[in-house]
This record gives structure tokens, C-alpha cells and sequence, in this order.
């Protein structure tokens, strides 16, 4: 049987980079997409030499025809195209009064944007190769549950708890699944900004940042990237294929539904 294929967004650091390596683990042939080649290229030359297969490609996901060329550049490299991790995004911190139009433009454009792009892009693939595929959507906690000094960014991922719902029901019947994953306090760069941001507008240290948001996580650790792969090699495989239209928490037990 061929391998199955997936494209992730965001794959140069962070969660995406875990996300990709454990797909690529999994058996998919994994496409790593990025702002900034040399980054995703160095995860893809890893995922190679451990054995896999992989390829990166440079797009900004804010940019509905960059993200339509990636998938297409995905399909033409592997010869099919089964999943999609719509994780890519940005988390500013932005007190409310401080929210300008161009912050506005800028977060949504990328983190809602880039949700409604890449979902159009692997609609168009699953049709073309006639066959359903997955849709994975990157949410956070921020998105279950508003989160202090992140008015723009918990908005976009409640936003796209609202877009995988309505899409979920809307590509039902074509064997498309469509979920979010909700990760806590992840160990990755854009928390350690968030943190020295929060820190550095109350006065007080990067440490402090963290625990502001950490204090509330029942497991009493932060999370690793790998704990969200774990989580996100459920949605895109075959064990969760009557799951459709769910935000699966990955938070260590800060939000409950
Ligand atoms: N780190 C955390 O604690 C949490 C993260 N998340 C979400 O998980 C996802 C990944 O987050 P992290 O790995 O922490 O972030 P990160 O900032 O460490 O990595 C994100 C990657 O996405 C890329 N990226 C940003 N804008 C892009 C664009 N327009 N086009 C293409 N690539 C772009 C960046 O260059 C970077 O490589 C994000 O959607 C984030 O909102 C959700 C909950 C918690
Ligand atoms: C960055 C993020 O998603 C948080 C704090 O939940």
C-alpha cells in the first residue's frame, strides 16, 4: 500500500516540528511548510536521515495562492494527498487597548486565514484524488477559555473552533473529518515571548509569565511539544475516523469541556 500523505504548516520549530516528525514516525510522507525555508528545511533533511520521507516548502499561510501551491507542490511530489495540519500561527500579546487595525489584519490573516486557506487547499486535493482525507485545525486552551492579554489571539482560536465545527458538518459526506487540537502551556518559542511579554508588562520576570499561565494545569508540568503530536497522530489517523467536528485538549487538565 502506498504511504498516506501529510502536510503541515508551521514545521520549523515548535509543535509543528514535532507534529511532522511523528507523522513521518507514523509511516506518512510528510510536506514541512514554513515563512522561512532553511528552517523547515532542516526538519525535513532530520525526518530524511532517520528514514523517512519528506519535503519542504516555503509559503506564508496568510496567502491563500501560497497555500494552494504547497498543497499542490505536495500532491504532484508524493502522488496523493490525505491530511492536513492547519498549524501554523502567531500569539502576540496584546493587552486590550493597545489592539491596532494592522494587529488586527495581521493575526487574523494568518491564524484564521491560514485555517480557511489550507481547508479550501485539501478540499481541492481530496476531490481531485477522489477520496476523503483530514482536516486538523490548531486551536489552544486560549480558544476554550479567554486567556488575559490575548484578546486577538484567543479570538482566532475561538474562531476556529467555529470553522472546523461548521466544516466538519459541511464536508461530512464526502469521508472528510475535520478537528482541532487545544494545546495548554506548551515548551516552545511562542510561549517563552508570551511569557516574557506578560512578565515584562506587570513588572515582573519571564518566570513569572509562565506561571501566570501554568499555576492553573492539574498535571503540574508544562507541556512538551510531543505531548500535542501524541495527541495530533490520533486525529490524523484511522483510530479517530468517526471523530469529527471535536477540539481534543491537549492541556495537561486546564480547561474541561
Ligand atoms: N506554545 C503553546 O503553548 C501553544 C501553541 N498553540 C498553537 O500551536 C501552534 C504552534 O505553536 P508553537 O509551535 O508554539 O509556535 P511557534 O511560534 O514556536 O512556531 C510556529 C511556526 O509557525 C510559523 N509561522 C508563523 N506564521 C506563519 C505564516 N504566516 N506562514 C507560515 N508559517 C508561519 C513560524 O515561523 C514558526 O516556525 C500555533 O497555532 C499556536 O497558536 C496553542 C496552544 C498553546
Ligand atoms: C499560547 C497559547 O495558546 C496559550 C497561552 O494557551
Amino acid at each position: 500500500m502506498s504511504k498516506k500523505v501529510a502536510l503541515v504548516t508551521g514545521a520549523g520549530q515548535g509543535i509543528g516540528e514535532a507534529i511532522a516528525k511523528r507523522l513521518a514516525n507514523d509511516g506518512f510522507a510528510v510536506s514541512l511548510v514554513g515563512r522561512h525555508l532553511d528552517k523547515v528545511q532542516r526538519v525535513a533533511d532530520e525526518i530524511i536521515k532517520a528514514g523517512g520521507e519528506a519535503l519542504a516548502l516555503k509559503a506564508d499561510v496568510a496567502k491563500r495562492d501560497e497555500v494552494f501551491a504547497a498543497v499542490d507542490a505536495t500532491s504532484e511530489k508524493f502522488g496523493d494527498f490525505n491530511v492536513i495540519v492547519n498549524n501554523a500561527g502567531l500569539g502576540p500579546t496584546t493587552p486590550i487597548d493597545t489592539i491596532t487595525p494592522e494587529d488586527f489584519e495581521w493575526v487574523y490573516s494568518v491564524n484564521v486565514g491560514g485555517v480557511l486557506w489550507g481547508t479550501q487547499a485539501a478540499h481541492q486535493a481530496f476531490k481531485k484524488f477522489g477520496h476523503g482525507g483530514k482536516i486538523i485545525n490548531a486551536t489552544s486552551q486560549a480558544g476554550v477559555v479567554g486567556n488575559p492579554n490575548l484578546a486577538l489571539y484567543s479570538g482566532t482560536k475561538f474562531a476556529i473552533r467555529g470553522i472546523t465545527q461548521t466544516t466538519a458538518r459541511d464536508l461530512a459526506e464526502e469521508g472528510i473529518t475535520v478537528n482541532a487540537f487545544a494545546p495548554g502551556i506548551v515548551k516552545t518559542p511562542m510561549m517563552y515571548d508570551i511569557a516574557h511579554e506578560v512578565g515584562q508588562n506587570a513588572g515582573k520576570s519571564d518566570e513569572w509569565g509562565m506561571e501566570t499561565f501554568s499555576k492553573d494545569i492539574a498535571m503540574k508540568r508544562l507541556s512538551e511539544p510531543e505531548d500535542v503530536a501524541n495527541a495530533v497522530a490520533f486525529l490524523a489517523g484511522k483510530d479517530s475516523n468517526y471523530v469529527t467536528g471535536q477540539t481534543l485538549i491537549v492541556d495537561g487538565g486546564m480547561q474541561f469541556q
